[in-house]
């Protein structure tokens, strides 16, 4: 088995756990690469076990650090590799172990006491090339001015669902809707179902609500501000300006993402996390 370590670059506390971990594994007989940015804070790694994230080809990432640290493994990785979260961040809501579980955590990974949860991700394409990342959290469709609204219509499987002025459109998967979806409003949606919530930002119309489709369907975004950009973020990962007429559309990707996970549990576990969040 081969295993990939990263850790938040920020805080010393999660490079010298990455440092642990990578020092556990290896002394246990296992091939381990640990990501060139980790590295660059914390030299007391191997230099020949240095790779960039987008090289890794392991079959598991453990990953030190929070929501951001996660979605930055999922953005630069290019194979569906199962991450096993530790949580090193504010909120954590992707990672499934604390700190003080990571060695109990590692051993029954070791063992096979584990399985692997998928989740649903979102292909987003721009005049019809899949040309950005796809999304884990959500695609969001941004005024490219702050203070200036924009004026969009979205269309649903080809019929015209809504039109909007608002500060933007999030578009969101199950995972992403504890995310930015339900800062705008949008509801907790059981990961294990697959659809897409649908939520405008600040709509200037009280009649424009969230809601939540199949994730099947297609989603067609137009901007008809003709003479404002916009801005498109990807899980907070990726960002671009479009121009005004660029044509938008939204997918279910054929990707997923993978997390080791310990517990099926979903009740209490994430409702108590939301919690944690106000
Ligand atoms: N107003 C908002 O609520 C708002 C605004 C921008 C981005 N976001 C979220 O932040 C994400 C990027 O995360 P980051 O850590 O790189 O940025 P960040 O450092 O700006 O932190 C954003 C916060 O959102 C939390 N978060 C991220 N994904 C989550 C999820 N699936 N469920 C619950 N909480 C989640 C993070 O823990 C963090 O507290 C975006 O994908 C978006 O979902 C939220
Ligand atoms: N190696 C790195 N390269 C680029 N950005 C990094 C790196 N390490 C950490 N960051 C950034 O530092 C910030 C903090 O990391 P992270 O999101 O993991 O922790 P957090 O914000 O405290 O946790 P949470 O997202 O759970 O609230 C994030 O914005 C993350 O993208």
């Amino acid at each position: 088995m081969k295993f990939g370590v990263v850790a938040r670059r920020d805080k010393a506390e999660a490079l010298k756990l990455a440092y642990r971990v990578y020092d556990f594994l290896k002394v246990s007989g296992y091939d381990v690469v640990v990501d060139e940015d980790t590295y660059r804070y914390l030299r007391e790694f191997d230099e020949s076990d240095i790779l960039p994230l987008e090289d890794f080809d392991v079959d598991f990432i453990i990953a030190i650090g929070g929501d951001g640290t996660i979605l930055r493994v999922e953005h630069k990785t290019k194979k569906e590799i199962p991450i096993l979260g530790i949580n090193m961040g504010t909120l954590g809501f992707l990672t499934e172990v604390e700190p003080h579980e990571t060695f109990f955590a590692l051993s029954k990974l070791l063992e096979g006491d584990y399985f692997i949860d998928e989740r649903i991700k979102l292909r987003t394409y721009i005049d019809g090339e899949a040309s950005v990342p796809d999304a884990l959290n959500e695609a969001a469709i941004l005024t490219g001015i702050p203070g200036k609204i924009i004026h969009l219509k979205y269309y649903i499987d080809g019929g015209l669902a809504d039109e909007i002025r608002a500060d933007g459109l999030i578009v969101s998967t199950p995972t992403g809707s504890t995310g930015y979806a339900m800062s705008a409003g949008g509801p907790f949606i059981d990961p294990r179902l697959s659809v897409t919530v649908i939520a405008p930002l600040a709509p200037l119309a009280l009649s424009s609500r969230p809601m939540v489709i199949p994730a099947e369907s297609r989603i067609d975004i137009r901007n008809m501000t003709i003479t404002r950009e916009i801005l498109l973020a990807i899980d907070g990962q990726f960002y671009t300006y479009l121009p005004p007429e660029t044509e938008i559309t939204i997918k279910l990707s054929p990707r997923r993402a993978r997390f080791v996970r310990f517990t099926e549990e979903i009740y209490p576990k994430y409702t108590m996390r939301l919690k944690k969040r106000f």
